[in-house]
């Protein structure tokens, strides 16, 4: 259940991989020789433009779906489906509304078959760290949008996965809750040890939480720029000499992917 960082192995590892849609004409190339190993602890942040296959390879991480070329693996393993070692957060939280607050922390814990006094204590642990402790015994439709994805986020970490998979969290947020967020999920990796695959459209959120990020071209995807960010991560980075000229080399690149897709 609980996922055991080998010292040997990279926590994630891409090679040559490559991903195909099928469509009226033949195919559609959605991403292209996506090379990559992350150590666990890394965080990479994905961003491109629109199409470049971004949500295509946190589907395939997730093993949502299969690549059509090239090899994936999570600590050595192929991925051949979704495991509790992959957490995963969409942009919208998609809670059950019938369920409490807890009781959709606890959804995964349950589906693995964690005994109920475990998974109530591991949820409200979760619930804690995300600064929702008082509303467990709410419904998620009394949240804020906000408040839904921080539940969200719990939910995800409950089963402790080693790897935790973000598709735009907070892209459906307004810009003050959204800042708030990305501080707060600062500082939950701090207490954390793991890997974390964040996609994303802003690039100042990229650096902001990248430990390495990367930029894909229009499509088929393909890694154009990967930078590894040396910025202070356990302070405000915000505030490093180091980060504004590192948002700018992102930004450049992917105004140059944007630009070759149209
Ligand atoms: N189920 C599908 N069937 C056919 N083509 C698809 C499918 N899903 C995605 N695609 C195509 O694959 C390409 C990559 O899509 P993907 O959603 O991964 O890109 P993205 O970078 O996440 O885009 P956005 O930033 O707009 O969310 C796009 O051109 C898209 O049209």
């Amino acid at each position: 259940m609980s996922w055991s960082p080998s010292p040997t192995t990279a926590a994630l590892e891409l090679r040559e991989v490559g991903h195909d849609y099928p469509s009226r004409d033949g195919t559609v190339p959605a991403l292209d020789g996506i090379t990559l190993s992350l150590d666990q602890g890394q965080h990479l942040a994905v961003v491109g433009p629109s199409g470049s296959g971004k949500s295509t390879l946190l589907r395939l991480i997730a093993g949502f779906q299969q690549p059509t070329r090239g090899t994936l693996t999570v600590h050595g393993t192929p991925v051949t489906g979704p495991g509790p070692d992959r957490g995963v957060v969409f942009q919208q939280p998609t809670l059950f509304p019938w369920l409490s607050v807890l009781a959709n922390v606890e959804f995964g814990l349950r589906m693995a078959g964690v005994p109920r006094k475990e998974r109530r204590e591991r949820a409200l642990h979760q619930l804690a760290l995300v600064g929702l402790a008082d509303t467990a015994r709410m419904r998620p439709y009394e949240l804020s949008g906000g408040m839904q994805q921080r539940v969200a986020i719990a939910r995800a970490l409950a089963p402790d996965p080693g790897i935790v998979l973000m598709d735009e969290p907070f892209g459906a947020l307004d810009a003050l809750t959204r800042e708030r967020m990305q501080e707060e999920l600062r500082l939950l990796w701090r207490h954390t040890r793991k890997t974390l695959v964040f996609i994303t459209h802003d690039v100042e959120e990229a650096v902001f939480l990248g430990t390495r990020i990367i930029v894909l071209s229009a499509r088929p995807g393909r890694i154009i720029l990967e930078e590894s960010s040396d910025l202070p991560y356990e302070e405000n980075p915000r505030a490093a000499p180091g980060f504004a000229r590192l948002r700018e080399r992102i930004t450049e690149a992917v105004r140059h992917a944007a630009h070759q897709a149209h």
